[in-house]
């Protein structure tokens, strides 16, 4: 008897065959429904010379929320900005805030409390705020201790972290951050090797039934190769740096982001 050898299935979208990898529908089943997708630029390309008149124009571009890399020169080496900065950004606009932080551990201990209270909302709605799983010894207590101050905790890792370093605090985030740079500058080309990890996690979140979004962070462009893929591998909250400020109009730069992502997530571009 000579065994028949079988083609592998075709792992694509047209895949009919009900293959747990690709089919649509065994894809929701496997990955959930879609999430709200959220464009959330980084203020790193702006000008720091007028950063508030730039988060109000990205509040006009209709962005979801604004993120602020905090850089201690330390954790990664390039050095930006304290509290006090994202403090005073807060009378320029009304839209979320998003403070992510990229510093010591020694940093992270001694400052989340301010960085958790200015990154809340102008009525004091809680804020995002990212501590790095790299960063933190006690990472339980560092994002117990984000909701316990008002604020929405996150948590990041950098593209060598394993997901499972995160796997045991899923119940205490909102967002899970996946870095697909190396973190410390803008303008840096996507990891593609991310999305596997992007499609680990998701999965966690699906099985268990968490109300947890998925972001990333770093080359993140209106391309299928990048926001559509992570869209396509259950991410649905897009931090965009020099990905939508190269747009002269930031509104067209949320517009084809959005319905890039959308697309990914097997969703009509005006769905
Ligand atoms: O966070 C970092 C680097 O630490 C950057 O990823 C910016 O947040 C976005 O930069 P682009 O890659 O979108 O220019």
């Amino acid at each position: 008897f000579k065994p028949t050898t079988f083609a592998a299935p075709r792992h694509s979208r047209s895949c009919c065959s009900g293959c747990p990898i690709c089919c649509p529908t065994t894809l929701a089943a496997v990955y959930g429904e879609p999430r709200p997708v959220q464009i959330i630029p980084s203020v790193l390309p702006a000008d720091f010379g007028k950063l508030g008149a730039d988060c109000k124009a990205l509040e006009d571009a209709g962005c979801d929320r604004i993120q602020f890399d905090v850089m201690d020169g330390n954790f990664v080496p390039n050095l930006t900005f304290g509290p006090d900065t994202i403090r005073w950004c807060r009378q320029y606009t009304t839209l979320p805030f998003e403070t992510q932080l990229m510093v010591s551990e020694k940093c992270t201990d001694a400052m989340l409390p301010q960085f958790t209270e200015v990154t809340k909302g102008p009525n004091g709605e809680p804020g995002v705020v990212i501590v790095h799983v790299e960063a933190c010894t006690h990472l339980h207590r560092a994002l117990s201790s984000i909701r316990a101050a008002g604020g929405s905790p996150s948590v990041a890792l950098n593209p060598h972290t394993p997901p499972e370093m995160i796997e045991n605090v899923l119940d205490l985030v909102d967002h899970v951050l996946v870095m697909t740079v190396n973190p410390g500058f803008g303008g840096q080309a996507y990891i593609p090797t991310m999305t596997d990890k992007i499609r680990k996690i998701r999965k966690w979140i699906v099985d268990r039934n968490l109300d947890v979004d998925i972001e990333v962070d770093g080359g993140i462009k209106a391309t299928k190769e990048t926001i559509g893929a992570c869209a396509e591998a259950g991410a649905n909250c897009f931090i965009a740096g020099s990905g939508l400020f190269a747009y002269d109009d930031m509104a067209q730069g949320v517009k084809e982001l959005t319905a890039l992502a959308k697309e990914g997530q097997g969703l009509p571009a005006n769905a």
